[in-house]
């Protein structure tokens, strides 16, 4: 399902901007059916946050992957893992695009892009059978 399917279901299940809820309906749920309309929106646009963020989550993998072939490309060749011009160049993206906190946020995806592949914390215990995940 698309963001945009998600997004005109919720608008159709609870009722957004022109699609208000009548005089009836609000008097058949009473104040408890609106709030449970409000809740339906959140949960509905929790969903849409959360599956936005998984898909940011596996862009870094995917990022990470394409980044490591080129570190590694060079470093075989004798050049250094890391070149700063061309992270300066990354970082302006995103300030352009996200300004001052770009800036944060790109050279967190640079670090997480240098080291080995990110994984969420105690996968590496699961992966030996320990506790804690
Ligand atoms: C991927 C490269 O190597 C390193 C990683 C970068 C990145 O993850 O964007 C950028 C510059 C280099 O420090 C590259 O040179 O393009």
């Amino acid at each position: 399902m698309t963001q945009q399917s998600i997004g005109d279901l919720a608008a159709k299940a609870v009722g957004t901007g022109s699609v208000s809820a009548t005089e009836a309906e609000r008097q058949a749920t009473g104040p408890a059916g609106v709030d449970r309309q409000e809740l339906d929106r959140q949960e509905v646009d929790r969903r849409e946050i959360d599956s936005l963020d998984s898909r940011i989550v596996q862009l870094i993998h995917e990022r990470h992957h394409v980044s490591s072939r080129i570190q590694q490309r060079r470093r075989r060749e004798g050049g250094p893992r890391t070149v700063l011009k061309r992270e300066m160049v990354v970082i302006d993206r995103y300030r352009q695009g996200l300004g001052p906190e770009g800036t944060a946020l790109a050279t967190a995806i640079l670090r997480l892009c240098r080291g080995p592949a990110p994984e969420a914390p105690g996968a590496a215990n699961a992966e030996r059978g320990e506790p804690g995940t």
